[in-house]
């Protein structure tokens, strides 16, 4: 099972000594292990793909090896040469750069600050901001990254922030790069760019640790590929030696189907009408109807338009236009307490920032939505959990210990507390942002029969999703929506996969 081989073939074929040999490490929390003694061996110029269920260890792997958490047992070997206690400092003088799955840039700040963040060149004490806009064009120009480096971050787009965070990694020297996660939530067209930077830089000899859900990204990008389970290596092969049915064999136990069920006809009374919804340009008169039992989906980059119709159905902010109707009752919009006493149920694609309150515990985010409609205040332990273990249950979240604060949850686990969390509260109307949002495969496949469930019950789904797969799994009908506008909406039967992603991609299919 150990990966033996003291060097492997890097993509120029040549032999190289492993840049990084983790051996036998463990990782426990509370008494409970995360990592019960993984070895993994990196060599430049390869991309080497960490898979596994969700709390399988792979976020606690790479922070351990990115100095955020110390091992309790085992070693790191960088070059050749034992490492002791790993600080984040210490990782990144020995070339380890980790980019983490949520971004961290300076949102105020410009590209080029944040590119030279901890390095701005200086004469005397003054900065040299000509020569800050200079160097971080040349990192970014030398990556082939066209971003212009006097825009702020916070204006950039997901797949810009995680280009211009590995822009500055590279730049700091970084040979090993640990990306967890990078393309989650991004269309098929920054995740492309995404990856296409990622085979440039394993190109150029850098070592890439690439942690993902998309089985079919893996088998792209990936020249090796490593599988951990309940903290233990199950497999390490190239992945030319594997394929996708034996990687979710060997991620799951099992195999795991997600087919298209049979759903009863949705009913022909309107669940959600949407009219000409305005707010700035993000949404640009939106108008859809949701029948009782449908699920219609709107497809286009996360972030932008459907971040924004979670705000206005939410409550959360104020359209400058536009109607919502809620089982033919007009919802008054920019209240949440109007949406959710109207029927509408929005369920946030960022669960750390809005969906869940990391500080609490798994069963108080569980049990919260419920507790606020039934105007529950307080709570007995005892009785807050006996409440709670159905809804775990149904859910399939997984703790290693009690019920810690749901911030310690893997990222699967903490989706499907939110999921539970509002799903169980008798909507009317649902809207589900990017619902399987850095799910694995098991649990996507379980939250797929939810939504399923969710639309027999009869009630009306909308669901936006970056991923054409999930839309054709589940959709009745897609609204493709580009720059805040609808560009095309088709019955699901009347389109296959490759014209929807053509259509997402700017194109109208023939
Ligand atoms: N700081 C922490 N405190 C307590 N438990 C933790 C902590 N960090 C991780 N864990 C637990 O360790 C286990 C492994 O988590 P980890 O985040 O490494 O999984 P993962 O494979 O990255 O999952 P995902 O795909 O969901 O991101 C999980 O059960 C998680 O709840």
């Amino acid at each position: 099972m150990t990966p033996t081989n003291p060097a492997a073939p890097t993509a120029t074929g040549a032999a190289a000594p492993a840049v990084l040999r983790v051996r036998g490490v463990t990782k426990s929390f509370g008494g409970a292990a995360a990592l019960k003694g993984v070895d993994l061996d990196l060599f430049p110029g390869e991309v080497h793909a960490l898979m596994g269920m969700n709390g399988a260890g792979k976020s606690t792997l790479v922070q351990v090896l990115a100095g955020v958490h110390q091992a309790d047992g085992g070693t790191v070997e960088v070059d050749g040469r034992p490492q002791s206690a790993l600080s984040v400092r210490k990782a990144r003088r020995l070339g380890i750069s980790f980019v983490p799955q949520r971004r961290e840039l300076a949102m105020g700040l410009t590209v080029a600050e944040n590119v030279l963040l901890g390095d701005l060149p200086t004469r005397g004490r003054t900065v040299r901001w000509k020569a800050v806009r200079a160097e971080a064009a040349a990192a970014l120009a030398g990556l082939g990254i066209d971003i212009a480096v006097d825009r702020t971050a916070g204006t950039l787009t997901v797949a810009e922030q995680t280009m211009v965070e590995v822009a500055r990694e590279v730049r700091r020297g970084g040979r090993v790069l640990i990306l967890d996660e990078p393309t989650a939530c991004l269309s098929a067209k920054d995740a492309h760019r995404i990856r296409a930077l990622v085979r440039r830089l394993r190109d150029e000899g850098v070592a890439i640790v690439y942690i993902s859900h998309y089985i079919d990204e893996v088998m792209a990008v990936a020249d090796r590929v490593t599988v951990l389970r309940d903290g233990t290596l199950v497999r390490s092969a190239p992945a030319a030696e594997m394929d996708a049915a034996a990687l979710v064999r060997s991620m799951v136990g099992r195999d795991v189907v997600s087919t298209r069920p049979g759903r009863p006809a949705p009913k022909d009374e309107s669940g959600l009408t949407i009219r000409g919804l305005t707010h700035g340009r993000a949404v640009q008169d939106f108008t859809v109807q949701v029948r009782k039992g449908e699920i219609v989906a709107v497809l286009g980059p996360a972030g932008d338009a459907q971040s924004r119709l979670f705000d206005l159905l939410s409550g959360r902010r104020r359209p400058d236009a536009g109607e919502v109707h809620v089982d033919g009752r007009r919802v008054p919009l920019g209240r949440v307490r109007a949406s959710l006493a109207g029927g509408l149920r929005c369920v946030t694609g960022d669960r750390r920032a809005l969906g869940l309150v990391a500080g609490l515990s798994l069963d108080e985010n569980l049990m919260m939505a419920s507790d606020r409609f039934a105007r529950r205040r307080l709570h007995r332990r005892g009785e807050l959990a006996r409440r709670a273990a159905p809804l775990r249950d149904d859910y399939g979240v997984v703790a290693l210990t009690g019920n810690p604060p749901v911030g310690s949850l893997s990222g699967g686990n903490q989706q499907k507390v939110l999921l539970g969390k509002w799903l169980e509260t008798d909507p009317v109307v649902c809207f589900l942002e990017d619902p399987t949002n850095g799910v694995d495969v098991a649990a996507m496949a379980d939250i797929h029969t939810l939504v399923d469930d969710l639309a027999s019950r009869g009630v009306a789904v909308l669901l936006a999703s970056s991923s054409a797969e999930e839309v054709m799994r589940l959709a009745d009908r897609v609204v493709v929506v580009s720059a805040g506008r609808t560009v095309a909406e088709h019955d699901i039967d009347a389109i296959t996969r490759d014209e929807l992603v053509a259509t997402a991609l700017g194109g109208q299919p023939q």
